[in-house]
């Protein structure tokens, strides 16, 4: 989704060997989401509150796959204004910064970590997610080490999460640029998990006579790919 998005994000993507298509600010992600292996959230400028048309539909993301496992909810990572849009989805408030956090030295300490871990960020917001209260189901994943200003949250058991500050822009030579690793191999994993589900409906629709019109894209193209093979293996008997 772009809401701004620097083309250094995009670069990032693209060497974690990912496709990306890049859907406009006020695209219903909700509508296509199915379609893909991961949502990415970018940076932006201005008032996160103004994109109320992308915090609703990623909310309809989040409400519709909150019943599922973890392992079949569509990746979601978000950067900066990516993280305000999560976080308003999530249902969080955002708030205007007294002082905006900008420049390439901001400590930022991963909660998540079972030792004290502090990373170096840059950084360039004005507006911070309040997460005094975190909706069920979500934790704060990163806290500002000056201003204790929140710097990322985390849901669905890891595979929902977004960072205040820029993995893509350091003042070291890789600092967090780990996350994009790790939102790949997020990716990768449910794509498997789709291409799964994908060929075991694609049986049934095989079996049941389902017209292909009626199924997502991705469903159709293995049940189409599943009934050669079942037709070419029924061939050789
Ligand atoms: N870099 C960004 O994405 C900025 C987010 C938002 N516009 C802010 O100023 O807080």
């Amino acid at each position: 989704m772009d809401f701004g998005l620097k083309y250094n994000i995009l670069r990032h993507l693209l060497a974690q060997g990912l496709e990306v298509t890049v859907l406009p600010y006020d695209f219903p992600v909700h509508t296509v989401v199915d379609q893909y292996d991961g949502v990415f959230l970018s940076n932006g400028p201005g008032d996160p509150m103004q994109l109320g048309a992308a915090v609703a539909s990623l909310r309809q993301v989040l409400q519709s796959q909150s019943a599922r496992p973890d392992h079949i909810k569509t990746p979601i990572f978000g950067i900066c204004m990516g993280n305000h849009v999560l976080g308003l989805a999530a249902g969080l408030k955002t708030y205007k910064l007294q002082f905006g956090n900008r420049g390439h030295n901001q400590p930022c300490l991963d909660l998540t970590s079972k030792v004290p871990k502090c990373v170096i960020t840059s950084q360039n917001h004005g507006y911070a997610l309040d997460d005094r209260v975190m909706p069920q189901g979500w934790a704060a994943y990163f806290r500002n080490a000056n201003d204790g200003s929140n710097e990322g949250i985390l849901g669905g058991g890891g595979v929902w999460r977004s960072v205040q500050f820029h993995p893509e822009a350091r003042g070291g030579p890789v600092d967090t640029m780990y996350l994009f690793d790790e939102f790949a191999a997020q990716v990768s994993a449910f794509h498997q998990v789709r291409k799964q589900m994908a060929v075991q409906q694609s049986q049934q629709m095989v079996e049941q006579k389902v017209p292909e019109t009626l199924i997502d894209p991705f469903v159709a193209y293995m049940a189409a790919r599943n009934a050669v093979a079942v037709s070419s293996a029924r061939a050789m008997q």
